[in-house]
């Protein structure tokens, strides 16, 4: 049960602005995406527009090969947990909201859901709307969990989340999705603190997709040189370099663009280190622009 996700020629409109410009991608079942962009690149709208929360200016979205907009069935099978928290009605307990979920959503799991409030330190009996930042985020975070919909998507949950919790969360993610192969999607700006969890990722810039590639794919565009300095300098003289660090005598020089065997071999050859570079630099790189919003 782990259906694709199809969009074809998506396009969102907010008024004058268009937020969503054509996009286009398929995503096969069964993994964990990561879905990166820049303030304003369209992430919150095209989330929206998976779950079925707005109609398309133009183009579909389609589930299992289904139109997911008021498609109830198909609905059912998708949760988007918001940075909001759009959980449930702010003067609701946790565990009434809990209950209601349960009702509502087909998977739904209530042990776990209540493993997840204990592990959380969540207060059941507790409104939503008198819990903290980061009781709400992790409390979405649960909901999203325990749905155990085939497609699981979190926009910003983990906003006003400690860093302990944000590891607890990832822990938990990875473990659900071992169990029980489904579909996250999970869009964050927290990028090299998430990343290990993603398998594939897609990068939304000013409304279209810029990359859609397996982490491994993106990881191998950049490349960490590291040795004395001077030896750094000639070895990345006529290469893209994004950025240095210096530690004394060695220089560490993050280099985009793919290496092959023969230079690494020259690299070797001249006693320099290859490492990875890190993906939030890669994805700095890559979104680097005239500015953030449009
Ligand atoms: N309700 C709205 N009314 C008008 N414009 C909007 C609305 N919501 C979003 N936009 C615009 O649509 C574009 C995409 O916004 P969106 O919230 O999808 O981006 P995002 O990638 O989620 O950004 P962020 O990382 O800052 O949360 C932006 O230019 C934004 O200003």
């Amino acid at each position: 049960m782990t259906p694709t996700i199809d969009v074809a020629d998506l396009s969102y409109r907010y008024g004058t602005t268009l937020a969503l410009d054509g996009v286009n991608f398929s995503l096969p079942g069964g993994k964990i995406y990561g879905l990166l962009g820049r303030n304003g690149a369209g992430k919150t709208t095209l989330l929206s527009a998976l779950a079925g929360f707005r109609k398309p200016s133009a183009g579909t979205v389609r589930i299992d090969g289904q139109p997911v907009f008021e498609n109830a069935q198909v609905v059912r099978q998708v949760c988007l947990i918001q940075e909001s928290s759009n959980v449930g009605d702010r003067s609701d307990t946790l565990h009434d909201i809990l209950d209601f979920a349960r009702r509502l959503r087909p998977g739904w799991d209530a042990a776990y859901a209540a493993r997840l409030v204990e592990k959380f330190e969540l207060p059941s009996r507790t409104k939503l709307g008198e819990l903290s930042r980061g009781q709400r985020s992790a409390f979405g975070i649960v909901v999203g969990l325990a749905s155990r919909a085939p497609v699981t998507m979190f926009d910003e949950a983990h906003l006003g989340m400690d860093a302990p919790t944000r590891q607890a969360f990832a822990d938990e993610l990875l473990q659900a999705f071992l169990e029980q192969p489904r579909t996250f999607v999970v869009s964050t700006h927290l990028i090299e603190e998430q990343s290990p969890l993603f398998e594939r990722v897609l990068i939304l810039h000013e409304g279209r997709v810029l990359l859609h590639e397996d982490l491994d794919d993106l990881r191998a565009r950049g490349v960490a040189v590291t040795g004395p300095a001077a030896t750094v300098d000639d070895f990345v003289a006529d290469l893209t370099v994004l950025g240095d660090q210096r530690l004394g005598p060695t220089k560490s020089a993050m280099v985009y663009g793919e290496f092959d065997d023969e230079r690494r071999a020259a690299a070797r050859a001249a006693g320099l280190d290859l490492g990875p570079m890190a993906v939030q630099d890669l994805f700095t790189h890559l979104t680097r622009s005239t500015g953030g919003a449009r």
